[in-house]
């Protein structure tokens, strides 16, 4: 197992984690730089970005400015490219072995795909979310403080931080009497609420996640989606849906892609799904094709 492996958050825990240096990833600490809450600063920008596997191009010249502190959703047909965009964010897309990154993709200014970017630092900034509910099978505190332990902060403070982001995540009030339980003994929707907090306990800057409610019933999907309204106001949420209710009810801008990996248009949701700009995706928002 490679370092980079480890750090994923669906990877299992081992033994031999050891935390980065602080200040030699590559990324400047935003919280330290004293960055302040924002509505439509830029914190994520691709420029001509294109991510190939083999020789098949799935993303094509996508440029984008995603704000931060916003709902941004990702929508498109079948293969066009959605999780792979989301995947490049993280650069989760090292761990395929045939893809290949082309442009830059900056967070907080910075191209993050820079030799000096540390992709397993990155990842504890920019946090991700599947679509299967994936808690490791230890116990509910386990769970969340795993991203705590990897990131070197197992202090005496890790209860108080387990509870704040079990809270954070909507979850505390039916978990706090069992925190030693499993986690895999959780309802679906708990298990992806779970997920959640760990994604948060270590203080992320965006969360990723991609199509996080489709494994679960409509009560809690519902939950799902009043969380994540909920986070923005804290964290930059970029989320990958096939539903474009889902994403018209909970997103402040929503990326279209459509085949080729091409990002055909980019604007305030209530634009995409009232009056976008392209036919083709207004064929696609109706439903003629995808
Ligand atoms: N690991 C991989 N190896 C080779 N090709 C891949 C890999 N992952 C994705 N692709 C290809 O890249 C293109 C984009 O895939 P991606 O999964 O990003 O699309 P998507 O829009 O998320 O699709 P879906 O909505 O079906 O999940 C597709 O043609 C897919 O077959």
């Amino acid at each position: 197992m490679t370092n980079e492996q480890m750090t994923s958050s669906e990877t299992e825990p081992t033994d031999d984690q050891t935390a980065p240096t602080p200040g030699t990833d590559g990324l400047a600490d935003r919280a330290d730089a004293g960055a302040e809450t924002t509505t439509d600063r830029t914190l994520l920008e691709t420029r001509d970005l294109n991510v190939y596997y083999g020789d098949d191009r799935a993303l094509t010249d996508v440029d984008i400015e995603i704000p931060e502190k916003q709902v941004t959703a990702v929508i498109g047909p079948s293969g066009c490219g959605k999780s792979t965009f989301l995947r490049c964010i993280n650069r989760m897309n090292d761990l395929v072995d045939a893809a290949h990154v082309e442009g830059e993709l900056l967070f907080d200014g910075k191209n993050v795909y820079d030799d000096d970017v540390d992709p397993v630092a990155l990842r504890r900034k920019i946090g991700m979310v599947f679509q299967s509910p994936n808690p490791f099978p230890k116990s509910i505190r386990d769970n969340v403080a795993y991203g705590l332990k990897v990131q070197g902060k197992d202090d005496d403070n890790v209860d108080e931080k387990v509870h704040r982001a079990l809270e954070r995540a909507a979850l505390l009030e039916e978990v706090e009497d069992q925190l030693d339980s499993s986690g895999l003994d959780l309802s679906g929707g708990q298990q992806q609420r779970l997920c959640i907090a760990r994604a948060i306990a270590p203080d992320p800057d965006v969360i990723l996640m991609d199509e996080p409610a489709s494994a679960l019933d409509p009560v809690a999907t519902s939950k799902i989606e009043d969380l994540i309204e909920d986070l923005a106001e804290e964290y930059t949420v970029v989320i990958v849906t096939h539903n474009m209710q889902q994403a018209a009810r909970i997103s402040d801008k929503t990326a279209v892609f459509l085949t080729g990996g091409e990002l055909v248009e980019f604007d305030d949701t209530n634009k995409i799904f009232e009056n976008p700009e392209h036919d083709r995706v207004e064929d696609y928002i109706t439903g003629k094709f995808g």
